[in-house]
């Protein structure tokens, strides 16, 4: 059910040994049952050990780690390290490549009841859509495939929480979309808790009921994320979330912006061409399809900005833009 918190993280630290010092410090989260949470940053910001932390694959230093209001217990805590509530598609798959498909989703159940492991084998395979590959050997499937068969083998056993790092990485913008849809059916229809890390955030946008934005293991900022998107209140998040300006309170007062603040952002959607704003120079038409990205300059000031018209403005003319939104940090 939504609104229940499913998990919570309190105060939680795992820092290793390293110069400097890596991993995650303090991070406090909580999750709600059924949900879609996205854990985005940059490489090595910590994603891989926050989710192994919330499943038990790793002890926190200090904090706390609860599931349903209890304590998740570590690997040393535990015959086989990980909450039998949850797992984990991590990212090289963990498949027997050399096994069919099937195999490698009904390995998992018990043979007490053959019947029934080969129904519900099935039923996985066809709600993931992978029923037609079902003799196909792992090795013979793309990358889109064996993701999704790396899928069925962590749902077959009914867990309440999956944890999926990076899934996107290695799929393309067509796959991408259809993973994003069994996701999301996956918490509607079987009321799984879902937690993914994207290095990416792009790829969880249209997908997340919360975003959490994490930078050097700490966690800078979390939210809806088109509120993210709308209202970033730090710049990490803004230069992460969206491809935007960043400009120096100088260059800012030159286009008419006068802050005290260090960095101006200014979105490329919030440059409206127009007879109110400033004469700008166009640098650069880049064709991105059903858009242009030009490429703006005024007295040395350079902003990119987004023209649904593609093949309207010409490189080397003027053009009047204004300046109609900014955030300063
Ligand atoms: N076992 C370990 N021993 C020492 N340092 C580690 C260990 N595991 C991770 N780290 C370091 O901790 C930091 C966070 O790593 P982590 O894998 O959690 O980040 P990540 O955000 O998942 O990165 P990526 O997107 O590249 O997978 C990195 O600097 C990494 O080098």
């Amino acid at each position: 059910m939504i609104n229940q918190p499913a998990i919570e993280l309190k105060q939680v630290t795992k820092l290793y040994s390293t110069q400097p010092l890596s991993g995650v410090e303090s991070i406090s989260l909580t999750i709600q049952q059924g949900t879609i949470t996205v854990i985005a940053g940059a490489s090595g910001s910590g994603k891989s050990t926050l989710i192994k932390l919330i499943s038990g694959l790793m002890s926190p230093d200090s904090g706390e780690v609860y599931y349903q209001g209890k304590h998740v217990a570590g690997p040393s805590e535990k015959l086989i390290p990980g909450h039998d509530a949850m797992k984990t598609v991590a990212q090289d798959f963990n498949l027997n490549i050399y096994a069919k498909v099937y195999d490698n989703i009904a390995g998992l159940l018990s043979n007490t009841d053959l019947k029934g492991k080969q129904r519900k084998t099935f039923e996985v395979m066809e709600f993931l859509k992978i029923d037609h590959l079902a003799q196909k050997r792992a090795v013979d499937l793309s990358g889109g495939e064996q993701q999704r068969v790396a899928i069925a083998r962590a749902i077959i056993t009914g867990p309440e929480v999956l944890l999926l790092d990076e899934p996107f990485s290695q799929v393309d913008a067509m796959f991408k979309n259809e993973l994003r849809a069994d996701i999301r059916r996956m918490a509607t229809y079987l009321g799984i808790t879902v937690i993914l890390v994207s290095h990416d955030p792009l790829d969880g946008l249209s997908l997340a009921d919360n975003m959490v934005i994490i930078k050097d293991g700490k966690l800078i900022e979390e939210g809806n994320p088109f509120y993210l998107y709308d209202h970033p209140k730090k710049l990490y998040t803004a230069t992460l979330l969206t491809n935007c300006n960043v400009l120096s309170k100088e260059d800012a007062a030159t286009v008419g912006i006068f802050s005290e603040k260090d960095n101006i952002v200014i979105y490329p959607e919030w440059i409206v061409f127009n007879d109110r704003g400033l004469n700008f120079y166009i640098k650069e038409c880049l064709f991105k399809g059903f858009y242009e990205e030009l490429v703006l300059e005024y007295e040395g000031v350079v902003l990119r900005a987004l023209s649904q018209s593609p093949g309207r403005y010409k490189k080397g003319h003027w053009i009047q833009a204004e300046l109609t939104r900014f955030y300063d940090y």
